[in-house]
């Protein structure tokens, strides 16, 4: 029987790490060895054993930005530009959304980021509480926060602020340290000075995360510096959004100035190449100039509608085709650094303790699968991992020292499905009919 869910001591034999042979012992949530032939010093103390087969075995991916329950929204709307996308098409839809259409959309996301190797995501949405039951029942971390949208009105903004606080008691009350807190304000273009500040300073107090979108359109960038006479990041400086426990999503158009200010403030850029691409709104980030500024750089999908998925693999390679491309540089953000950005990064900026396969480290591990045809021939597995592989190759994901995903199953998978399946017509049958009412 597979201890599904639970935290379990778990002896993996025969992995790969690093190009060699590994074993790895977990216990108590944690990596607690590492190493070839330690198999005989932990085989009595472990209650399950994978035989890994050869498989590679990496630190768990991390989403640093997305909305999973627009998971629902799946190929609702393409092909569109980012104002009429969100205006014509995904506002009014989401003005019908409740907290099921959200508990459902985020257990689809939630197998569907397990199920390609994602162990931890950061998530900006709706009825949050409810987002929290799914991500619980995955077994998954998630940061989530209340998207703070006040659209400079008072009223607005003081709703905005109940709601933030709801959020943050009810997932304190939860008692799950898989389940931390950020608030959300979700842009400039959409939230007040005096909202920015306060989700800056309630962040501060709790020493709570900030998840926002930053820089994702040059329209953005120019409406700024019009109404504000500075660019976006110094906007959000100005009223304390940029900390280092701040994930800004998006950052295409940061100007150098910005990428030094961001490194200053240690706050994270959370890249999603593939919505910037779709949406054709963004342009690839300046990955080398915040590099070098001393800014994190991590990965996210965004929302499904704008992705069409959550396949982190997939997002890898975009995200290292895209600035050689851009650069003309095949020598910018190789195979490891896209891992590296993936995984380790994300992991910091979101603190899962996480991100990295020594002892002492949180036990959220991925193996992808050695027999896989991507892996074909295994000259480089990392390059594989990168340029060659998909979400689909991963055969088991652990987190918290509890197995998710063992040999590509997930329990539950079959009533995920058929729950959001209904959950998603009935949403659009609300909007449609919404739209016959009207004409
Ligand atoms: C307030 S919750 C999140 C809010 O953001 C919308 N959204 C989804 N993708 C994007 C994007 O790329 N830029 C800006 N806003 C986006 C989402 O539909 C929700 O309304
Ligand atoms: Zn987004």
């Amino acid at each position: 029987m597979i201890p599904y869910n639970k935290r379990t001591s778990i002896l993996i034999k025969g992995a790969t790490h690093n190009c060699r042979k590994t074993d790895i012992f977990i216990d108590d949530g944690k990596i607690q060895a590492v190493g070839e032939g330690i198999r005989s010093e932990f085989k009595s103390s472990a209650d399950f054993e994978i035989d890994a087969g050869g498989d590679v075995l990496l630190p768990g991916l991390v989403n640093t930005h997305t909305h999973a329950a627009m998971s629902l929204l799946r190929g609702y709307a393409d092909d569109m530009i980012l104002f009429e996308w969100l205006s014509q098409k995904i506002w009014p839809l989401e003005a019908h959304l409740n907290g099921d259409d959200v508990y459902w959309g985020t257990r689809l996301a939630c197998l569907e980021m397990i199920k390609s190797g994602t162990v931890a995501f950061n998530d900006m949405y709706f009825f949050m509480d409810r987002a929290a039951d799914a991500v619980e029942e995955a077994g998954m971390r998630a940061c989530l926060s209340h998207g703070f949208i006040d659209l400079f009105t008072e009223e607005k903004r003081e709703a905005e602020i109940k709601a933030t606080i709801n959020l943050h008691n009810h997932i304190k009350s939860r008692n799950n340290p898989k389940l931390t807190f950020a608030t959300g304000p979700h842009a400039l273009y959409t939230v007040s000075p005096e909202g920015l500040t306060w989700c800056a300073e309630y962040a501060t107090e709790n020493d709570a995360g900030i998840h926002i979108h930053l820089s994702e359109t040059q329209q953005e960038v120019d409406d700024c510096v019009k109404n504000n006479g500075i660019t976006p990041a110094a906007h959000l400086d100005k009223y304390g959004i940029l900390t280092e426990r701040t994930v800004a999503a998006h950052c295409c158009y940061l100007d150098d100035s910005e990428c030094e200010l961001l490194g200053k403030r240690k706050t994270a850029a959370s890249h999603n190449p593939a919505s910037n691409m779709k949406l054709a709104g963004g342009r690839a980030i300046p990955y080398s100039a915040l590099k070098n500024a001393g800014a994190p750089v991590c990965l996210g999908t965004d929302g499904c509608a704008s992705n069409n998925n959550l396949d982190l693999f997939e997002e890898m390679k975009i995200a290292a085709l895209l600035q050689k491309f851009t650069t003309g540089d095949p020598t910018i953000l190789p195979a490891a650094e896209a891992i590296d950005i993936a995984s380790r990064t994300g992991a910091e900026a979101l603190r899962t303790g996480g991100g990295t396969i020594a002892p002492g480290f949180a036990a959220d591990i991925i193996l992808v699968d050695r027999n896989a045809i991507c892996q074909a021939p295994f000259h480089n597995p990392i390059s594989n991992i990168v340029y060659a592989c998909g979400g689909n190759a991963v055969r088991s994901v652990i987190c918290d020292g509890a197995i998710l995903m063992h040999d590509r199953e997930i329990p539950g998978e079959d009533a995920i499905l058929a729950g959001a399946e209904a959950a998603a017509t009935s949403l659009v049958a609300r909007r449609e009919e919404e739209i016959r009412n009207q004409s």
